[in-house]
């Protein structure tokens, strides 16, 4: 225990600390009382990262209305809480934003909540209220890098490839290096919709994705986690992940639609913050949580996440009623917002929109909108708070938002869903009801617009509608990226993604860094399969500073393929766009195609050919050299600021540079999962079946000159996990990027990096681009072709191309 001095002082410390977040010195008091119980007077622990755990616990305390404990006889300690607090003089608040981001859920939690410090901060006697939080409910957003199922296909086995040190050695024998002979593969997936609406973001800002959630029927919310894995989101995104039911009611956190409706009460009790302890907690058989998100553009986009989960297939099991839900909805803005206004409600700050919307329809022009548009006092509320620009409906950020209202959209949007993972239906407060009236500006009379808008969303039961199942599955969790690093800080830089076009999520993957083997294909990495001719183990340094090239250069003809500067050699990289350009000079057929063979639709036939394509050889972990070797340069991966975005031309996403990249660059290599051609086909079919997609990439360099098992015949598959290289798109013949194999830890050439160099120079903000290698005229492809629309003079399906670009 800190000795009195010491604790006076951090007493003394705590209320200002409050003060500056807005708090109010009463709500202190009870609050510090029960942390200094609960730390054990372990005030270190209570005055950490600025008294966080004492502003949260206050904050939790508000929200969950936890009744007073009753009143004792004040301990010495708290004898001194109350005189410090007696001096006090409480500056003007400033908004406690208590933004559950992804990054924050990792802090330390506070004690009411059943939360356990993190490990720096654990205290020597356990907060009583922890037992029974699950470490996994603390976990925080660690996105999973794990062997998961999707698109139908059984990931039961994936093992790391890594392309430094790691070893993965099957006791099986490597084949011999052979000519490398190749020919590339992708397929393709549903084109994108093309985007019908306009709308501006910034750059780094996102939208909520209106189309990541599917109706499905396999839902997959996990009771406690699915919030978990809610992506980062940044200003102007303001997420509130669940907590404890902050309704007035108290009915409404010992069960949300319970007493007052005479059914057997559901427990709020299990939501992420952790469990508390409560003794209304009905046996966990009979748990259920309600979790309330909220979350808005700087677009005017608001979305109201309600989530339900568990005990919706009981008997017993009752929805809150639509007052407890707008309730719940306003208490979550109120709180959100730092909204103190008495007459604020979600009704009133609807009808203030509207109300927005008409006087713009009266004023009609821009210009006008210079000014701004009148609003109503709710909505004065939030404009006068720190939301200003993060709800969008006070300040000038509404002049973007009604701005386009000019051509028939507004980009208002509410949503309230109750997403239920157990039960067969939904209920919906209708997603759209008000988009969709917003959309219809035009055609609404002033007189009802206002009216039929808020009818949409008063609580009245009769603004429910059944809707198929509408769930949050997998996909749509595993499509929340981090708009600053879709990589999840798994290389060197930071990626990050925009959407200027639509509303869209870039598609759900797992970003991996390295190949991984799915199943069976045969990589055989082992120091022992390196052959002193393969490296050069007496070499030091840099290897391509030195006079004489060592072993590694063979395979490029006794000369490196990098320049001192790490760039391709300009002759070198002459020779690959040769090939790349003039493919039927450069193709060879194997005897005993393993694409071919794979088909296994009766017949065998005859190979179509491969490309033959120039290697690099890499120095590797047998070499003598260095890392920073000049003949590592795939190996020390991506060094330019790369960013996803989606494109305008009706390709999807796609991926681009922020910088200048010289000529002869290393950008990034395609990663995915290693299959075998076997495994690819099998995969596709299931594909047809389920409508999902492969992205695979023929390693079929060294096809033609042996004949290939089955279990050697590889592609790389970045469909479900991949780098960004699985955004970059196609372009005929005139692509910015060249591919072109490279060994690092087989000498053997079945298995190579697909690595990506630049052919020219590219200006920032360009978009990368490589030459699938696609015959659109074959249909004979194991993947299904898509409309080209690079936009390029020599684009080989010229039906589809658009020649303005
Ligand atoms: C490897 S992915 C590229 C990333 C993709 N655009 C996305 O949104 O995820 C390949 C797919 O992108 C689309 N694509 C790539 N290049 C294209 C092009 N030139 N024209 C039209 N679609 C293209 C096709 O749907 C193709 O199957």
């Amino acid at each position: 225990m800190a000795p009195k001095q010491e604790l006076k002082k951090l007493v003394t410390e705590a209320y200002p600390a409050m003060a500056n977040l807005g708090i109010d010195a009463k709500k202190v008091k009870p609050v510090l009382k029960k942390l200094v119980k609960l730390y054990d007077k372990n005030w270190e622990l209570i005055a950490e990262e600025n008294y966080r755990a004492l502003a949260d616990a206050i904050f939790e305390t508000e929200e969950d209305k936890v009744p007073e404990p009753k009143r004792k006889s004040p301990t010495v300690d708290e004898e001194e809480t109350e005189g410090e607090e007696a001096q006090l003089h409480v500056e003007p608040a400033q908004p406690l934003k208590r933004l559950r981001l992804k990054g924050q859920e990792s802090q330390p939690l506070h004690p009411l909540n059943n939360s356990a410090p993190s490990s720096s901060s654990t205290p020597s006697k356990k907060p009583k209220l922890n037992e029974n939080a699950s470490p996994k409910e603390f976990s925080g957003l660690k996105p999973q890098n794990k062997a998961v199922s999707f698109g139908g296909n059984a990931r039961t086995e994936v093992r790391s490839l890594p392309s430094g040190d790691g070893i993965v050695d099957q006791g099986k024998q490597p084949a011999s290096t052979q000519v490398a002979h190749r020919r590339r593969l992708v397929s393709e997936r549903a084109p994108p919709s093309i985007p019908s609406k306009e709308a501006t973001v910034e750059a780094g800002k996102v939208l909520l994705p209106n189309n990541q959630m599917h109706c499905t029927n396999t839902l997959i919310v996990p009771k406690d986690e699915p919030i978990d894995e809610l992506p980062d989101y940044e200003v102007p995104i303001a997420v509130i992940a669940p907590e404890r039911s902050s309704v007035k009611d108290s009915s409404m956190k010992n069960g949300i639609a319970g007493k007052n409706m005479g059914h057997a009460p559901m427990t709020s009790s299990q939501y992420r913050d952790g469990g508390v302890e409560d003794e209304n907690v009905l046996p966990s058989s009979n748990k259920a949580t309600f979790n309330v998100e909220l979350a808005s553009s700087t677009l005017g986009e608001v979305k109201l996440f309600l989530s339900c989960s568990s005990a919706l297939q009981r008997p017993n099991f009752c929805m809150p009623s639509c007052d407890q839900l707008v309730e719940m909805v306003g208490e979550k803005c109120r709180h959100l917002y730092k909204i103190s206004d008495p007459n604020f409600s979600v009704p009133k700050l609807l009808r203030d929109i509207c109300d927005c919307v008409l006087e713009f329809k009266k004023t009609g022009s821009n210009e006008d909108l210079q000014e701004g548009p009148k609003i109503g006092s709710s909505v004065d509320v939030l404009k006068e708070s720190d939301a200003e620009g993060t709800l969008n409906v006070g300040g000038n950020k509404d002049l973007d938002m009604f701005a386009n209202s000019s051509n028939g959209i507004i980009n208002v949007k509410s949503s309230a869903s109750l997403i239920s993972p157990q039960s067969p239906f939904s209920l919906s407060l209708d997603d759209d009801v008000l988009a969709s009236k917003m959309d219809r500006t035009n055609d609404f009379s002033e007189s009802n617009v206002g009216k039929e808008l808020v009818d949409s969303i008063t609580p009245n039961p009769s603004s429910l509608v059944v809707v198929p199942q509408h769930q949050l599955t997998a996909d749509d969790i595993r499509s929340f990226h981090d708009v600053n690093d879709l990589t999840k800080g798994e290389e060197r830089v930071q990626i990050s993604w925009v959407n200027e076009t639509t509303n869209d999520f870039p598609p759900s993957f797992n970003y991996i860094p390295q190949n991984l083997v799915f199943r069976d294909a045969y990589v055989n990495i082992s120091l022992s399969c390196i052959g002193s001719e393969d490296c050069c183990s007496t070499c030091m340094g840099n290897c391509v500073l030195s006079s004489t090239p060592c072993a590694c250069a063979n395979k490029t003809g006794g000369k490196f393929a990098y320049t001192a500067q790490g760039l391709l050699k300009e002759e070198f990289l002459e020779e690959c766009m040769v090939i790349g350009r003039n493919p039927q000079q450069y193709i060879i057929y194997c005897k005993d195609c393993p694409l071919e063979r794979s088909k296994n639709d009766g017949y065998l036939e005859p190979c179509k050919g491969h490309l033959k394509r120039k290697f690099i050889k890499e120095c590797w972990s047998k070499c003598g050299c260095g890392k920073q070797c000049g003949n590592r340069i795939i190996q020390q991966g991506i060094k330019y600021n790369l960013q996803v975005f989606f494109t305008s031309e009706g390709k999807g996403w796609g991926l681009r540079t922020l910088e200048e990249l010289p000529k002869g660059a290393f950008v990034c290599e395609f990663v995915g999962e290693i299959l075998t051609i076997k495994e690819l086909c099998d995969r596709n079919m299931k594909c047809t079946k389920n409508g999902k997609f492969t992205y695979p990439v023929l390693l079929d360099a060294d096809w033609g000159s042996k004949f290939v098992k089955d279990e050697e015949a590889l592609c790389l598959d970045a469909a479900s996990f991949g780098n960004s290289a699985r955004f970059i798109n196609h372009r005929c013949c005139d692509a910015n990027l060249v591919e072109i194999p490279v060994e690092v830890e087989v000498p053997d050439s079945h298995y190579y990096h697909f690595a990506f160099f630049t052919s020219r120079k590219i200006a920032a903000l360009e978009e990368l681009t490589w030459d699938y290698g696609i015959d659109f005229h074959d249909h004979d492809h194991p993947f299904k072709l898509f409309q080209c629309r690079c936009g390029s003079k020599f684009c080989r399906n010229m039906k589809g191309s658009n020649r303005s670009i």
